[in-house]
């Protein structure tokens, strides 16, 4: 199968740090992979990278055999792939659907003379949005909620309704940066089936950060361990947990 994403020796320096050192990584389509490493490793940055948020110093990156490499975030959006970030995002004072719908706002044809005049092209478009975005809301279980403010909902459900708005944008790679970041421990059970989930449902490739570690063990099947910069081991969760060269990596964390 030709791989979903490929990134080919992919460098990013800032000023004489080098953040991520010749990075290879290869994704086929439906694959659960996961990026670990201690803190300052270069994970986030790897995720930059590919969103289009930080251009490579050096190496290639391909999305589906096509080369990406320093498009704007905007394009590769458009292409296929969606992120979230390490901190909620959430337009707290807009309800559920609302935010949802500024998502899709990025995909509206109509111009904004179109919103400014109230043509009847761009009301049809605003209601079929609205319709797929409560669609989208019930399929990731929020759709009780649409019409409430963003910030009233728990942190488990603004973290699910971030996912959500990356979802609209209909990507066919995800990339989530530490998704069960300040979950306690039932959240973060619920989380893990619903990434499960939303991989079958949606038909996605998922590459996520994380450091809990419970998380990636559970419902990767293959994970990227990164340290300083360098990738230093790769497998499934039995042969990672067992790597000498990871265990060093997070004991030197810990004394650190
Ligand atoms: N815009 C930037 N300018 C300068 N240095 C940066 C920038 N972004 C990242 N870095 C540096 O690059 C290195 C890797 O950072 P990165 O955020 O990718 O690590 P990480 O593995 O995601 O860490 P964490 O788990 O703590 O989020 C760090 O030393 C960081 O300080």
């Amino acid at each position: 199968m030709a791989p979903i994403l490929h990134l080919e020796g992919v460098t990013m320096t800032f000023g004489g740090l080098v953040a991520v050192d010749r990075f290879d990584l290869t994704l086929q389509p439906g694959e659960l992979v996961g990026l670990i490493g201690p803190n300052g490793a270069g994970k986030t940055t790897v995720f930059n990278m590919i969103t289009g948020h930080y251009e490579p110093t050096a190496g290639r990156i391909l999305f589906e055999g096509q080369e990406i490499t320093g498009s704007p975030p905007d394009r590769v959006t458009a292409l296929g792939i969606a992120r979230t970030f390490q901190n909620v995002r959430l337009f707290g004072g807009m309800t559920v659907l609302e935010n949802v719908l500024v998502s899709y706002h990025v995909r509206l044809r109509s111009s904004v003379w179109g919103a400014f005049l109230r043509l009847p092209g761009y009301n049809r478009e605003e209601e079929a949005m609205r319709e797929e975005g409560m669609e989208l809301l019930r399929q990731v279980g929020l759709g009780g909620l649409a019409h409430a403010e963003a910030s009233s909902l728990p942190y488990g459900q603004q973290r699910r309704l971030e996912i959500a708005r990356a979802l609209a944008t209909r990507p066919r790679l995800l990339l989530l940066d530490e998704p069960a970041a300040g979950m306690n421990p039932e959240e973060t059970r619920n989380l893990m089936a619903f990434i499960r989930r939303i991989r079958e449902q949606f038909g996605l490739t998922i590459l996520l950060i994380e450091h809990d570690m419970k998380l990636v063990m559970g419902i990767c099947e293959r994970i990227r361990v990164l340290d300083h910069g360098q990738s230093i081991a790769e497998g499934d969760p039995a042969a990672i947990q067992a790597h000498p060269k990871v265990i060093e990596a997070y004991l030197g964390e810990e004394e650190a």
